[in-house]
């Protein structure tokens, strides 16, 4: 680890740290200027005076780096007592009532149900006050609540899949595509304010997902004198927060307990981060609601990266209305670099050049926009054969799109094919397909059955029960399996990949990968890797389709530790690599758009992860979609 340099910004936080009028401090800087390092720091500062800080993250990677960066420049140091707000939450609910609040939405959805209702009451009243006066108001009675939800789940099932244009609602502009808009809408029934509707919602549930991660904090609010009780118990007198960007509204509400409960603050962020925005009803800036009553601090150089990415980020983020610059200290170049090239998502050429100088693959990370999108850059990888590793979410083969293709194999060919666990997963995704209708008893008898644990807690799984299970599917549901059926004895005459389209339309697969995308663009990528997966399994036929999937889990698993990442920028938040790599370039839209802030914040982030070199992959088709990048100083 190197050395860490101190100077006069550092300086005059490190005074403050002793003296802190007002008594809470406020860092907005850019990325890679040592936020977290400096909190670090503090953190060491404020120990060495006897103090036992609290660190608060918003992430659980936000919570590892600030862990780690400890252990590495202060080895000496205890571990610092460090919970993202919903694990503190929870945490403080154990404590202190015995008993753990909450479990995650997935197996719980009742125990939630209330906080859903009044975060969902809260995106009423916004509605209602934007209505205008002869439009419906909605009640927020439950019964109310419990039809809006319903309303949600219809409209975006038949928005989206049914009918284009929505198929491509998340692009859709109401202005430039009027007509196709009322068209779709008259084919649906639908009038144009329930459409306004529906498009409201979808954004207030957006909201309600990404609360759900927060359903612990949210419920911490409503019992409050825990936390002033919490602290007292523990001593803590300083709370750190790091990634302050990313704090909403309802961290914040427990912030501001915090500081009435008398504890000292110091809170890093850079406002040009928030990449969480979209899921909010209305836009909330942590910065504006503490600005006031804070100490300002700046960091105004960054550490990571050096000329001239520093200039390339600030014409990005110019746009975004905060005078903050970014600027280099690094005594390196960052210059960005442009491959054109026929096959975008393809970095094997690159990283065999960087493992030629005699450089590891783990210095490198290749981000992309969505994690859904990954599997071109996925299958290039595998047929270079360079060992990759996903950070933040499965590889594809392993996400509930391809479990579903699994599934779709062994109803697809004439004798049962089964390979692994992964089957017993595939299994389980399909069933929860709401063409099955199953209970959700019945689904967990069938988990009980198909996974058992040894006495060490460890998952047995029961591939010799599968075919059972499918049998008892058979049984449970006779109206989708005389279609099955129907399938098999005509496997000769239809061909495979028409079959298949049948089988995953009469399953209802499509609502059942989108509506668990935590948004528009995430569902539009995930429905894409279903239907790309079904064409594959369409053309090389079920026994060669498992063969191969086997084939891509095995080598998955066997990769050795040196491995390049692969990662959606969401999940690179807070990290850095020594080359950064940005494939299918087609995928950052920056063109003005309703979310054209949104995209510059995601892309900002990305660049900024790079510590000697960023190349982006592009090919003739992104490039003419790609504008911006003149504007901002790539060639
Ligand atoms: N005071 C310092 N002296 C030397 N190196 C530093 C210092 N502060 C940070 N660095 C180095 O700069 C890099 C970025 O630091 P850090 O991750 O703390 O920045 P950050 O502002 O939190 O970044 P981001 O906003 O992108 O998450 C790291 O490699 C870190 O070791």
């Amino acid at each position: 680890m190197h050395e860490l340099e101190w100077d006069s910004e550092h300086q005059a936080i490190f005074n403050w740290l002793e003296h802190p009028h007002p008594s809470c401090g406020l860092i907005c800087a850019r990325a890679g200027t040592g936020k977290t390092t400096t909190l670090v720091a503090a953190y060491k500062k404020l120990h060495s005076q006897g103090h036992s800080p609290l660190v608060l993250t918003f992430s659980n990677s936000g919570r590892d780096t600030f862990i780690k960066r400890c252990r590495s420049h202060f080895p000496e140091l205890p571990p610092p007592q460090s919970y993202t707000f919903d694990g503190y939450a929870l945490r403080v609910f154990a404590q202190h009532s015995g008993r753990s609040r909450l479990r995650p939405r997935r197996q719980r959805p009742d125990v939630l149900a209330n906080l859903i209702d009044l975060a969902m009451n809260e995106a009423i009243g916004i509605l209602n006050d934007s209505l205008l006066e002869d439009e419906v108001r909605i009640p927020s009675d439950s019964q109310s609540l419990a039809m809006l939800h319903q309303f949600i789940d219809d409209a975006k099932v038949s928005l989206s899949f049914n009918t284009p244009p929505f198929a491509l609602w998340g692009e859709l502009d109401e202005e430039e595509d009027e007509f196709d808009v009322d068209d779709a809408l008259m084919r649906l029934g639908l009038s144009r304010q329930r459409y306004r509707l529906f498009k409201r919602f979808e954004n207030a549930r957006e909201r309600l997902e990404f609360l759900a991660p927060g359903d612990a904090a949210f419920d911490l609010l409503r019992e409050p004198e825990m936390i002033a009780k919490d602290l007292k118990q523990l001593g803590i007198r300083w709370v750190l927060v790091d990634e302050f960007h990313d704090t909403k509204p309802v961290h914040e509400q427990i912030l501001r307990h915090m500081q009435a409960a008398g504890v000292r603050m110091l809170m890093v962020g850079d406002d040009a981060q928030d990449i969480y925005e979209w899921r909010g009803l209305t836009t909330f800036s942590a910065f504006k609601a503490w600005e006031a009553q804070s100490t300002p601090f700046g960091l105004s150089r960054s550490f990571r990266f050096g000329r001239p990415l520093d200039q390339i980020a600030t014409r990005l983020i110019k746009p975004l209305g905060s005078p903050i610059e970014v600027r280099s200290k690094a005594s390196h170049y960052t210059r960005p670099k442009l491959r054109k090239t026929e096959h975008e998502a393809d970095a094997s050429a690159l990283l065999e050049d960087w493992q030629a100088t005699g450089r590891s693959l783990s210095e490198c990370a290749i981000l992309v926009r969505e994690a859904d999108a990954s599997k071109p850059i996925e299958d290039a990888l595998f047929k270079a054969g360079i060992a990759y590793r996903m950070e933040g979410s499965r590889p594809y083969f392993l996400r509930q799109a391809a479990l579903l293709c699994q599934a779709l194999c062994y109803l697809a060919s004439s004798t049962p094919i089964v390979h692994d666990s992964s089957d017993i997963d595939a299994f389980l995704a399909l069933i929860q397909s709401p063409a099955w209708e199953i209970s959700e008893e019945q689904i967990s008898n069938f988990q009980k059955e198909l996974i058992s644990t040894d006495h060490e807690n460890k998952p047995l799984y029961r591939l010799d029960w599968l075919p059972d299970a499918y049998a008892i599917l058979k049984g449970l549901i006779p109206a989708p399996m005389a279609h099955l059926a129907f399938v098999r004895i005509k496997e000769e005459k239809v061909p495979l990949a028409q079959r298949l389209e049948e089988l995953s339309e009469q399953l209802n697969l499509k609502p059942l990968v989108a509506l668990t995308a935590p948004t528009a663009r995430a569902a539009k990528a995930r429905l894409h890797l279903l239907k790309t997966l079904i064409a594959e399994l369409g053309n090389a036929g079920p026994a060669a389709y498992c063969k191969e999937g086997l084939k891509r889990r095995q080598r998955y698993q066997q990769f050795n530790k040196q491995r390049v990442v692969v990662s959606s920028v969401q999940q690179a938040k807070g990290r850095e690599w020594a080359h950064v790599i940005l494939p299918q370039l087609g995928d950052w839209v920056l063109r003005d758009s309703a979310d054209a802030a949104n995209e510059r914040r995601h892309f900002y982030v990305a660049i900024t992860r790079a510590r000697e070199y960023l190349t982006l992959l592009a090919n003739e088709q992104s490039l003419a979609q790609s504008p911006w990048l003149a504007e901002i100083g790539i060639k």
